[in-house]
């Protein structure tokens, strides 16, 4: 085909809105010599039949900030390009038919005036003189967002592939991609085919931006990109008379959406129980195609329709659509460099928020490329948390089933998925089981979250407040703040890193001092160039050649390929030895009787000093004890290998009875970090916050020679703060943080709560969470007056530049 060329800048595959996006931003950052390639025609896949809500209210900060930069962009995308993308402000409504549901909507409220989305909270009767048909007996509150809309999807798609072209880009209809080419773990180009018509585009960077086939795609690489499609259904009515110009109507507690258009109503639904669809790989011929209707599937939801809308009795239905959308796992989408091979892109799996996700996407992931690194955090979304087994079939299929309807469930705190559990389970998982176990699952692992008391229900109660686990996790808090507990922690990431240039390779990934003794362990961060925070981990030296590296187990694919793309011609072997050891992290200040009864080794502060590392013999095994830990207590992180956990663990067990062990979950782990103020990655620290921002100072050593990063650190340290990560405790002890609340700084709103938990031994809630500080020494940071702003109530709190729990460290080393 003549009309492609032999080399580009960029290659990126799949016409959607998706896709034109990337191609509109990679343009605009000057990006001229990029081809995008789609198989039929450009929106044929799904975004010619999404809804095209723009709906600016997000769970999280950058979820926000990215729909708000969406809906700005597709304003003046229309002046901008002459096309006409059917964008109209008309506004949009979200109503609560539960107290949970105005909490959950008033919560995202607060959040999104942080971000100087204009929101407002309204009365049951303000909903009605806005949408004068709607049913409102049952509502018990809403939220109104006057500068949201709606638009025509494929109009959008159809603006910024203009816009793209204007700036020189090629957009190609009809051109397969028939493989990704590739050497040395790089990409290299991209063969093509139009019918008879093949070749080849040299390239070093390729986009998957193939909404439902990003999968497939994906897979003939190499690449994991686990999302699957399913059944996505709405109707539409004939046109009503004397409708009007109508809001966006959300009414999430029914599964429904509602769009005027045309003087026709849309109702669309999000169903508990989804249809996955395409379970045998999707047709190469779909092009606009449409599903099988399904009445009995869509009635209920009609059914609550006409109850909320009655005219919705009386109109007749025009259309009954029921077209296919990618889902993914966890129900967020797919942005950036796929950890399995360099210069492969994903922008995909966008859970039926595709059209408002968009434009930021394409933003983010355009400035993501061009510079080497994210803009912002965007570890929400990264694509390197995807686990390579989720692109199993049938996990998919029954996983999807589910995140299709948690679109517009009641996004609780602590939620955890249904269906398909169970994948990844600690060797003593039964054991865990059989004391109590209720299980949350992070990266496919089964992870004990709390334990239920003897007669107690093993279920989760989902609420905005106390649940019903408070009280377990009040007991295991204490007992390992007065005494010792237990946690299975077999799902951190665990690497070594060995050969000859090991050392010399961390000591230029990593801020601390790794060239230590062995036996040392050190906690350290990997930074990026802005002095932002990669990775936040600890390496234990085993010997002159050979280091450990412990990750959370939801980074590891990330810190893997983190280090990985940074080796050079270095002779050093990178394995993940995740599944080879458990961990088992015994600690409180009676940590030591109880190991000390079950293993002849010396746990004195003089034998085994903090930061230590050694292989022990326990019970009639082995294991490495690391004196580590994540809570703030005297304790130890026994590393023990996978055939002898069980039986390590009922020699614990065993020797703890008389001394009062509590089998303890991650719930607890995370309420006892947060008092220490001890930062959990991906909320408190981020590829966006600077090390020493984070407050990490302590564990950058500038002196020791270079290190990525350095400069910034440097650069830091002379220009002085901008914000400080500052420690809060609510003074009210009954309201509870999550994440994301505004922090309110003498009356106005300057960052948001990065992680919190309740703080059982501080007594109140305690939550993490960046302010601004330029200028200012930590006293004036500490000298204003701070509120939390919790779904618009605003409550008292104190603030501590200082871990709360133990300022001085003194119970780590007693
Ligand atoms: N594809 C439907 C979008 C739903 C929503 O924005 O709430």
């Amino acid at each position: 085909m003549s009309s492609l060329p032999a080399k580009a800048r960029a290659v990126i595959i799949g016409g959607g809105i998706s896709g034109c996006s990337v191609a509109y931003h990679l343009a605009k950052l000057g990006w001229t010599d990029i081809v995008l390639l789609e198989r039929k025609q450009l929106t044929s896949g799904t975004t010619w039949h999404a809804a095209g809500l723009i709906g600016q209210l997000r769970a999280s900060q950058n979820m926000t900030r990215l729909a708000k930069y969406s809906a700005d962009l597709y304003v003046k995308l229309e002046a901008e390009t002459e096309v006409a993308t059917g964008m109209r402000q008309v506004g949009s409504i979200t109503v609560a038919l539960t107290e949970e549901r105005k909490h959950e909507i008033y919560r995202q409220a607060s959040l999104a005036r942080a971000f100087d989305v204009d929101v407002r909270e309204i009365s049951p009767r303000e909903v009605k003189e806005m949408y004068p048909h709607l049913n409102i007996e049952d509502v018990v509150g809403a939220v109104h967002l006057p500068l949201d809309g709606q638009c025509d999807p494929a109009n959008i798609a159809m603006a910024l592939a203009k816009g793209a072209r204007q700036r020189g880009a090629k957009i190609v209809e009809n051109v397969k991609v028939t493989e990704v080419l590739k050497k040395n773990g790089r990409v290299t180009g991209v063969t093509w085919a139009q019918g008879e018509e093949h070749g080849m585009i040299e390239t070093d960077v390729v986009i998957n931006c193939a909404g439902m086939w990003a999968r497939d795609l994906a897979g003939t690489s190499g690449v994991t990109v686990p999302l699957h499609a399913c059944e996505h259904f709405y109707l539409v009515t004939e046109a009503i008379e004397g409708l009007g110009r109508l809001p966006v109507l959300r009414v999430p507690d029914e599964c429904a959406y509602y769009k005027e258009d045309a003087g026709k109503m849309m109702l669309g639904a999000f169903e508990p129980v989804a249809k996955p669809w395409g379970m045998n790989g999707i047709s190469e011929d779909f092009c606009f195609d449409q599903l099988q209707e399904d009445f009995e599937h869509f009635e209920p939801i009609l059914e609550m329709g006409v109850n909320r809308m009655p005219m919705l009795g009386t109109a007749g239905i025009h259309t009954f659509f029921n077209g296919p959308e990618s889902f993914t796992p966890d129900d967020r989408y797919y942005l950036g460099e796929a950890p399995e091979l360099g210069g492969y892109w994903v922008a995909a799996g966008y859970n039926s928020i595709g059209i408002v996700s968009s434009g930021g996407a394409g933003m983010a992931l355009a400035q993501w490329i061009n510079d080497g690194e994210a803009p912002f955090d965007l570890w929400e979304v990264d694509i390197r948390r995807a686990q390579p087994f989720q692109k199993n079939r049938r996990y998919l299929k029954e996983r999807v089933s589910e995140t299709l309807g948690l679109l517009y469930a009641d996004h609780f705190p602590y939620r955890q998925m249904a269906t398909s559990r169970n994948v990844r389970r600690s060797p003593i998982h039964e054991h865990m089981k059989a004391r109590g176990a209720v299980f949350g699952e992070v990266a496919g692992w089964e992870r004990a979250n709390w334990f239920a008391k003897e007669g107690q229900e093993r279920e989760y109660r989902y609420s905005w407040k106390r649940q019903n686990w408070f009280e377990n996790q009040r007991d295991e808090h204490l007992a390992v703040r007065n005494n010792v507990g237990l946690f299975d922690m077999t799902s951190f990431g665990k690497i070594r890193i060995e050969g000859r240039d090991a050392l010399a390779f961390l000591q230029r990934l990593c801020a601390n001092q790794l060239d230590v003794e062995p036996g040392r362990i050190v906690y350290t961060q990997m930074l990026n160039n802005r002095g932002g925070i990669e990775s936040d981990l600890t390496i234990t030296r085993l010997s002159d050649t050979a280091f450990f590296a412990v990750v959370p187990g939801a980074t590891l694919q990330r810190d893997l390929a983190w280090m990985r793309n940074h080796l050079k011609d270095e002779f050093v072997v990178i394995t993940d030895v995740t599944a080879g050891e458990s961990v088992l992290c015994l600690m409180g200040p009676k940590s030591r009787e109880l190991i000390q009864k079950i293993s002849p080794n010396d746990f004195s502060n003089e034998g085994n000093p903090f930061g230590t590392a050694r292989e022990i013999e326990i019970g009639m095994g082995l294991a490495r004890a690391h004196r580590v830990t994540y809570v703030g207590e005297l304790g130890w992180e026994l590393y023990v290998s996978t055939d002898q956990t069980a039986h390590v663990f009922e020699t614990i067990e065993e020797a703890g009875k008389d001394l009062g062990l509590k089998l303890c979950g991650l719930h607890t782990l995370d309420s006892c970090r947060i008092e220490k103020a001890f930062r959990h990655f991906g909320h408190d620290i981020t590829d966006e916050d600077h090390v020493l921002e984070a407050g990490l100072g302590f564990a950058v050593k500038a002196d020791k020679g270079d290190f990525i990063g350095r400069d910034a650190v440097l650069r830091k340290k002379d220009t002085g703060h901008d914000r400080r990560l500052v420690q809060f405790r609510l003074s009210d002890t009954e309201p509870l943080l999550f994440h994301n609340e505004a922090i309110v700084r003498d009356g106005k709103i300057v960052g948001t709560i990065t992680s919190g938990n309740y703080g059982h031994y501080l007594g109140g809630a305690i939550g993490l969470g960046y302010v601004p500080s330029k200028g200012e020494s930590a006293e004036q940071v500490l000298a204003s007056g701070y509120e939390i702003e919790i779904a618009g109530v605003r409550v008292k709190a104190e603030a501590s530049l200082r871990p709360m729990y133990d300022p001085k460290a003194e119970r780590v080393r007693m």
